[in-house]
């Protein structure tokens, strides 16, 4: 019997975030780019006498333990569709900021999932996979695919997209966290009455990630939750200002942040935006990765 499973499942960022008006169930509708990128958890699965989960890193005291984990609620779904117990001990090797728009929760419920696949031989189809992800949260399929996608409806429903090279980012982690419900309603209050577009995917973004061109992809980023995260943590513009100072080709909010995102032109300008980021105070720590990556993957 296997003994454990640990799989390594990325961050993302997402380079576009166009966001609808609010719906009827409370979300909103997207066109949501996603890049996963190199910074990466790790979740190991290993049978138990009943559902524990543990977790080590620098953000660890902010991860809950309890069946609100989405890892833990990962396993619990899987094994209430195959009607097993989901006792397992989850261990998550944290390195994604916690509530940082990185999806690091959302990383932590498709590595559960693809981990407690493999170690209980559940065999499951990438779609019924995929639509426990969906269950999970809105951006927990992307977590198990990677690469590049575009995420339609509330973000689940995802297009793999061409990609043609690496782009290298740079991003600054923020004191504390921010709430995504809190940030969207925020982004409905600064609407007011405004008439909200449809939400749709940028032609030109799409062109500079085909063909890897990292400036034309600097000057067609946009987020809608912009504006709500540095309006609840107006901290943010000193960092957006630093970064784009110290020649970040394009500086924004991470989804609904408080991370900051720096798209630079290659690793040395990522080193040198780095240093300047780090020297300016603005952050509590920075850090360099490139994408896409792939996503969620079982380690031998
Ligand atoms: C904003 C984004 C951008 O990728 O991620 P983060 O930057 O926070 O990581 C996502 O839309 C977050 O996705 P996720 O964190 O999975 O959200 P969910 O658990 O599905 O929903 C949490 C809450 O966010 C709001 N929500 C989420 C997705 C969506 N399309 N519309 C929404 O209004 C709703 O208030 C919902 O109750
Ligand atoms: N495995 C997990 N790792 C991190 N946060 C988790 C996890 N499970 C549930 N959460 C909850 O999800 C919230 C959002 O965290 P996270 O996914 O890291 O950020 P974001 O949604 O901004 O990308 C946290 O405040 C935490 O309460």
């Amino acid at each position: 019997m296997t003994a454990s499973v640990t799989v390594r499942v990325p961050a993302k960022v997402n380079v576009q975030l166009a966001v609808g008006p609010v719906r009827p169930d409370g979300f909103h509708d997207l066109a949501n780019v996603f890049l996963a990128v190199g910074l990466h958890d790790e979740v190991t699965v290993r049978p138990a006498d009943e559902l524990r989960v543990t977790c080590e890193g620098p953000d660890a005291g902010q991860v809950p333990l309890d069946a609100s984990n989405l890892a833990a609620r990962a396993a619990l779904a899987l094994a209430a569709r195959y009607g097993r117990e989901a006792n397992v001990h989850i261990h998550i090797a944290k390195d994604i900021p916690v509530a940082g728009g990185m999806a690091g929760g959302s990383a932590d419920g498709a590595g559960a999932l693809l981990a407690c696949d493999a170690l209980w031989g559940t065999g499951a189809s990438r779609e019924e996979l995929l639509e426990i992800c969906a269950e999970l949260g809105s951006d927990v399929p992307f977590s198990l695919v990677g690469g590049a996608a575009l995420g339609r409806g509330r973000g689940e429903l995802l297009t793999p997209l061409e990609t043609g090279g690496t782009f290298h980012w740079v991003f600054a982690v923020a004191d504390g966290g921010l709430s995504t419900p809190a940030v969207y309603a925020e982004c409905d209050r600064l609407r007011g009455a405004a008439e909200v577009p449809e939400p749709l995917a940028s032609a030109a973004l799409l062109d500079a990630l085909r063909t890897g061109d990292a400036k034309a992809l600097a000057d067609a980023v946009s987020n809608d939750l912009q504006p709500a995260a540095v309006s609840l943590r107006p901290s943010l513009a000193a960092t957006l200002a630093a970064g784009e100072e110290a020649g970040a080709l394009a500086a924004m909010v991470s989804g609904s942040g408080p991370t900051t995102a720096f798209l630079t032109a290659d690793p040395a300008s990522a080193d040198q935006v780095a240093q300047a980021l780090h020297a300016s105070g603005t952050c509590r720590a920075v850090r360099i990765a490139s994408g896409p990556v792939k996503g969620a993957t079982v380690l031998a």
